[in-house]
């Protein structure tokens, strides 16, 4: 078997490893793109992640005509229009490099230099100067009793894909994958329960954050219940029985079917990192330093399987820090990352930045806190033109340096507003300037003409 040499090997056509075999193959370098999935060119982000989950909620919070069955299959046809475009799309991105080689199989490594490609019974060894790990993560299945089992478990990527609406779905988990698709199956038609070990449903958030969603959300349909020890899962004439400890008390819930969606660890599992000599931590991600190097020096990680935080643009990020080492100045780590935003799409849209109220007065800063509700704010007219106006927004701001600490945008387009926050926070923009600033109307944006000039609700 002749090996195949490359300036550079990726391993997972994630989102920062597309980006970097695009950018290097452009450059003249030979590329090796290796895909274990031609389902997944792309990565999960297009295929089985952010665009077809958000597909599915604008289509849920958009409902054309026909049944709840009806609408639901017509919005899976859409997502799978759409995925199927975007997948063909990115091949091609890179299929039209000429340095650069898209190799469909799984990949092992053999030595820190070698990886072993197999599709069927077909095998080639490829070598590199450089190699990316960019093998993303999948889903945690939690060991409970028959959950493995159930001929009725899903993970996102089945529900994403299923031909029929679930008329009572159970959620493991209220984190991102919980919360959204309970908002969404719950437009949708679904009857939802979301079932949590943890103590509060969505713990990152303050108190008054997670009730006015939950609130939400319950409004929307679904139930919650947290505290719940799921003690096991067991297949019922036409559905799934779940069991699940509560204040010392059994409990069982019926449900047509099951969505595991308590977590998504890195995908290593095969990826023989022990023959390359590269280190994993105690979480199972593959170690790296501030520059995305493994514990071999030529062979980097990036995305999901490096630790997160797992969101897809910080696979994007993860790519310019790999970029600038290989063809750059060397200087960009992730130390550079000041304030992630991240957004919860449920409906309206959660999104946050910085600090929370509780973790800013757990620091002891000097905090004041401004907040309105959606329907209170008259300089938002946009929300009573699209019909939203649930929610509210939230901003922590430290009292002495009038800097934004941080931002909780409970609201319609708060996952294009955060993103306006951020760039003023990591830019030390105040809030008097973020609050005098010109903005356009109607928009979202000129709420914080009024939120952040109204007296604040609590100091610290
Ligand atoms: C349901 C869902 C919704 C999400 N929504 C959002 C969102 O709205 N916004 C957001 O920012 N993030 C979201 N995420 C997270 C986001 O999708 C991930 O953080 C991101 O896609 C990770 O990209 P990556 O670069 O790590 O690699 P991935 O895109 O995960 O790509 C890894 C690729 O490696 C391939 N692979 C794995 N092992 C091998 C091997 N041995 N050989 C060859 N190929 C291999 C896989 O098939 C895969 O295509 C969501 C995730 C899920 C599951
Ligand atoms: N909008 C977005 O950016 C977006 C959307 C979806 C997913 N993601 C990414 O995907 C990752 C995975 O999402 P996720 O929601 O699966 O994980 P998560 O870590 O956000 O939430 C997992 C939840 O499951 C609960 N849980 C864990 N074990 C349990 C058990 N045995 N029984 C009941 N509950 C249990 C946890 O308490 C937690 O609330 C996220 O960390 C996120 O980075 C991002």
């Amino acid at each position: 078997m002749d090996d195949m040499h490359f300036d550079l090997v990726v391993i997972g056509f994630g989102k920062g490893g597309k980006t970097l075999a695009a950018a290097l193959g452009r450059l003249g370098k030979r590329v090796a793109m290796i895909e274990q999935s031609a389902a997944m060119y792309g990565g999960t982000c297009i295929n089985i992640g952010c665009v077809p989950t958000k597909s599915l909620v604008h289509h849920a919070e958009h409902p054309g005509a026909g049944t709840a069955p009806e609408r639901h299959r017509k919005a899976v046809e859409a997502t799978r229009a759409l995925t199927a475009a975007l997948r063909g799309k990115n091949f091609a991105m890179l299929d039209t490099i000429d340095t650069v080689t898209v190799i469909t199989g799984k990949a092992t490594f053999l030595d820190p230099k070698t990886v072993r490609v197999a599709a069927g019974e077909d095998v080639l060894r490829v070598t590199a100067d450089t190699i990316v790990i960019n093998t993303g993560a999948v889903p945690t299945v939690a060991a409970i009793p028959g959950l493995r089992e159930s001929t009725r478990l899903l993970t996102s990527t089945d529900l994403i894909d299923l031909d029929h609406l679930p008329k009572r779905l159970a959620i493991l988990g209220g984190g991102y994958v919980g919360v959204e698709f309970a908002s969404t199956y719950a437009q949708f038609g679904s009857a939802v329960t979301v079932l949590d070990s943890a103590s509060r449903i969505m713990p990152r958030e303050d108190e008054d954050i997670a009730e006015a969603a939950t609130g939400i959300l319950r409004g929307a349909g679904v139930e919650f219940v947290s505290d719940a020890q799921i003690t096991g899962v067991r297949d019922i004439d036409n559905g799934v029985e779940i069991t699940y400890e509560l204040a010392g008390e059994t409990h069982t819930l019926a449900a047509d079917e099951v969505l595991a969606a308590t977590g998504r660890k890195p995908a290593t599992e095969g990826l023989g990192l022990d023959r390359a000599g590269v280190r994993t931590t105690e979480n199972g991600a593959v170690e790296v330093d501030e520059f995305l190097r493994t514990s071999q020096p030529h062979i980097f990680a990036i995305g999901d399987v490096n630790g997160g935080p797992q969101f897809t643009y910080i696979s994007l990020d993860d790519y310019r820090i790999v970029a600038d080492q290989l063809v750059g100045v060397g200087k960009r780590s992730t130390k550079d990352r000041r304030f992630v935003p991240y957004t919860v799409f449920m409906s309206p849209a959660l999104s946050r930045v910085g600090l929370t109220e509780r973790q800013a007065v757990e620091r002891g800063l000097p905090v004041k806190v401004q907040e309105k509700a959606i329907a209170d704010i008259a300089a938002m007219p946009r929300s009573k033109i699209v019909g939203e106006t649930r929610g509210l927004m939230k901003f922590v701001v430290d009292r002495e340096t009038d800097l934004i600490l941080g931002a909780t945008l409970l609201s319609v387009d708060s996952q294009e507003l955060i993103n306006l926050v951020t760039l003023a926070m990591r830019h030390d923009v105040t809030a008097t300037e973020l609050r005098d600033s010109v903005y356009t109307h109607p928009s979202s944006t000129e709420a914080f003409n009024e939120v952040l000039g109204t007296p604040p609700v609590r100091t610290a």
